[in-house]
């Protein structure tokens, strides 16, 4: 048995699992929550699915740590006896600079620190949990798994903006796009469904959870997707907006008189299905919309509306789609967010089946019907897995 501890560290949570990566499955995982606050939270399940919980302040990053360590100690399963031969860490921005999984040295956390520029939510974040997984785990190698790397394979006309040339190079203004474990993984896990070689495959991916993007693959690689410079472009999310008019900034800047970290914190925290329905978890959301909530139901539309145009946008730069594949949290679950952001695409050949659609599964499945000619899959994300298997690629070297 292989074994490798896949670290996601995020500015107020750690999540985190203890893979056989041969088996792929999961050995234990975790989750510790509310960072720095007075009041912290934390679970750890082992692999038979029993869970323990405690409540206590963690104040940083090593204190998600040590209790993740003692959880470990203290429940199993043992790391004496399942010792990890690496750890991979999920890295959001890797600019233009990474675009494979690398093993982590002080150049390399230079690097990622420099590009917190490009992704000031997410990789101080990531950094400070590598620090403090090192210490945690000082014998074995570290790796990082980049988010945009999948990307890199997009063609210049796809992520560069129409912006003033010489100001977008000084400020490496340009669309990296993220998800791009789940996307890679996925357009792999829905060709083997298919049982149809990945690089004769035209696929438009919908990673839908909290933070969501679309992906054009064609032959495995990414040509297109909906995230930009930051995860703030594209879908409608559960707190994020999503594509905006840039000049919506600005008037707010001048007329509401908002600052640009409120700027930043309506759009990134404040917007999405939250901002327009109240409720950013899609479950409570869809039962808003159920129970006759106006604006829940809008925000339900919206959030639809724009799956459907990224679909026909994708569908004529690939020029063909042999699947739509939803995936991560509503993609996998959300059978009504499915059939709303398909309806009204038979005409171009898709078609959802009803009941295919409504029934649930952890597998990999076709919800479109037999006559349809693109399919459409609902095909389950596994980042954690994507992580360790190519963190132990580059170990195993
Ligand atoms: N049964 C369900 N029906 C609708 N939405 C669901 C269901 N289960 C999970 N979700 C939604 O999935 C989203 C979280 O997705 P997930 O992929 O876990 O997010 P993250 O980006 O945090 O990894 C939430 O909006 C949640 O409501
Ligand atoms: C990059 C990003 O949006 O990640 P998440 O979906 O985990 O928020
Ligand atoms: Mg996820």
């Amino acid at each position: 048995m292989t074994t490798v501890l896949v670290v996601n560290s995020g500015s107020s949570s750690l999540k985190y699992q203890l893979l056989d990566v041969e088996a792929g499955e999961a050995l234990a995982t975790g989750l510790v929550e509310r960072i720095g606050q007075p009041e912290g939270r934390a679970t750890h399940t082992d692999g038979s699915g029993a869970e323990v919980r405690d409540e206590l302040a963690i104040p940083d990053h090593d204190a998600a740590f040590a209790w993740m360590l003692r959880a470990f100690a203290d429940h199993g399963p043992s790391l004496e006896a399942h010792p990890p031969v690496a750890v991979g860490h999920r890295v959001v921005q890797g600019g233009a600079r990474f675009f494979e999984p690398t093993v982590i040295t002080e150049l390399v956390k230079i690097n990622i620190d420099e590009l917190s520029v490009l992704a000031p939510l997410h990789n101080p974040a990531n950094l400070a949990g590598i620090v403090s997984a090192e210490r945690a785990f000082p014998d074995v190698p570290h790796v990082a798994v980049f988010d945009t790397a999948f990307h890199q394979t997009m063609p210049p006309a796809a992520y560069t903006y129409a912006i003033d040339r010489e100001v977008a190079e000084r400020h490496r203004v340009r669309r990296y796009g993220f998800h791009g474990t789940s996307h890679r993984y996925v357009s792999r896990a829905a060709a083997a469904y298919l049982e149809r070689p990945i690089e004769e495959l035209k696929l438009v991916v919908l990673h839908l959870g909290n933070g969501a993007s679309a992906c054009a693959v064609d032959g495995g690689r990414s040509v297109e997707t909906s995230m930009g410079m930051t995860p703030l472009e594209g879908l409608v999310m559960g707190t994020r907006s999503g594509d905006l008019d840039p000049a919506v900034l600005l008037h707010l800047q001048r007329r509401a008189r908002l600052d640009t970290d409120d700027v930043d914190d309506l759009l990134n925290k404040r917007s999405g299905i939250l901002g327009l329905g109240g409720h950013h978890d899609m479950r409570d959301l869809v039962a808003a919309a159920e129970s006759g909530d106006a604006r829940a139901e809008l925000a339900l539309e919206v959030y639809c509306h724009r799956i459907r145009s990224y679909v026909g946008a994708y569908a004529a730069q690939l020029g063909r789609v042999d699947a739509i594949v939803f995936t991560a949290g509503v993609g996998e679950n959300a059978a009504e967010v499915r059939r709303r952001s398909i309806a009204g695409l038979e005409g171009f050949g898709v078609e959802l089946d009803a009941t295919r659609n409504a029934e649930r599964s952890g597998k990999a499945r076709r919800i479109s019907t037999e006559a349809s000619r693109t399919q459409v899959l609902v095909v389950p994300t596994n980042e954690e897995l994507e992580i360790a298997r190519q963190t132990l690629e580059v170990v195993a070297g």
